[in-house]
């Protein structure tokens, strides 16, 4: 299991470099990933969030048991965007126990590169389009706190960093 960064920690502002090169590494450090995912648990995971500064992430919005479908996602890439929003109350795994309503768009395409390196394009709605879209945040080092008043992100932020140095000082 790989240590999930949590906020604030500047190394979550990172904006991911691409990958150039689908190596068996790369393919390890998704596995990773997706193991690390599922213990969490959550349906989604950018490496950037367990300080891997590249353009992948990992998605599993199936619910407990329910077969798994992961989903391998690397330099994705989105193409379009419907028109309407959606409302979600996210949370995020850098951000435990901290939910806020966010809008996004409610369908999203996007052209991406799966772990055998070959092109792909998917069309999300529901969950996995506020996931992806999440996730693909975390690629621009943006997290959804980003997305509601600089009032609430604070306080978030504040309560983070008052828990993160109660943890180190015990
Ligand atoms: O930290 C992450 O990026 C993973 C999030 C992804 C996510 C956030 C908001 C909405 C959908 C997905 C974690 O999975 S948060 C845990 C969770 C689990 C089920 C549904 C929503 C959030
Ligand atoms: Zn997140």
């Amino acid at each position: 299991l790989l240590p999930i960064l949590i906020a604030p920690d500047p190394v979550l502002e990172t904006v991911s470099t691409p990958v150039d090169t689908v190596t068996d590494e790369v393919r390890q450090q998704l596995d990773d990933m997706l193991e690390t995912m599922y213990a969490a648990p959550g349906i989604g995971l950018a490496a950037i969030q367990v300080g891997i500064p590249k353009r992948m992430l990992v998605i599993d919005v199936a619910r407990d048991g329910e077969d798994k479908q992961p989903l391998y996602i690397i330099n994705p890439e989105i193409t379009w965007v419907s028109d309407d929003d959606q409302l979600y109350e996210e949370g995020c795994l850098s951000l435990p126990e901290h939910y806020a309503e966010v809008e996004r768009p409610a369908e999203v395409k996007v052209s991406y590169l799966d772990r055998n390196g070959e092109k792909q394009e998917l069309h999300a709605e529901g969950l996995l389009a506020v996931c992806l879209q999440h996730e693909m945040d975390h690629l621009e080092g943006i997290l959804f706190v980003d997305h509601i008043s600089a009032l609430k992100r604070n306080m978030i932020l504040r309560k983070l960093l008052k828990q993160k140095r109660l943890a180190t000082a015990s």
